[in-house]
């Protein structure tokens, strides 16, 4: 059997309910794809461990808690990943794209593509949770 790759994961949610994206930095597979930020566990680390690391490397924040929310599981060519889904209300410091990335604050309907597969589960419990229709598939392509 293919090994997990275990990822956390970090829904930031601002106090107008608008979503943190990112978009992924060239030189990563699926480069310029949008996707929540987080990364891959480091050995020994709990998910809340690597979001807090995470997000301090790439996004330049400092996360308050941080629960797992929701599990899901993606099969791409280059890696079979378990994502840990975090919501994060809390954080302090300034945003400071760290990898030349671009980030998007989105609002509902969510506007960015092509969005990463492996985050469509995510976005579509988002929209029902507020009783909006979504059609995760517009997202797939640019
Ligand atoms: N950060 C993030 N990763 C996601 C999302 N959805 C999703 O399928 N993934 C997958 O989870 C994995 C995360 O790995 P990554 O390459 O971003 O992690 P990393 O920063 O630790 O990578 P590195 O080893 O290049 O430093 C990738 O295979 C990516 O395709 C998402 O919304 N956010």
């Amino acid at each position: 059997m293919r090994p997990y790759t275990e990822v956390a994961v970090g829904i930031l949610i601002r106090g107008d309910g608008a979503l943190l994206l990112t978009s992924r930095p060239e030189g990563k597979v699926y480069a310029g794809y949008w996707e929540f930020p987080g990364g891959k566990l480091e050995a020994g680390e709990s998910v809340e461990q690597a979001l807090r690391r995470e997000l301090q490397e790439e996004i330049g924040i400092t996360i308050g808690p941080a629960q797992v929310w929701k599990v899901t599981e993606h099969d791409y060519p280059h890696a079979l990943v378990r994502l840990h889904w975090c919501r994060v209300t809390e954080w302090s410091g300034a945003f400071e794209m760290r990898e030349a990335q671009q980030m998007c604050w989105q609002h509902w309907p969510v506007t960015v593509r092509p969005v990463l597969p492996g985050a469509l589960p995510v976005l579509e419990w988002l929209a029902q949770e507020r009783g909006l229709a979504f059609d995760p598939e517009i997202l797939r392509n640019k």
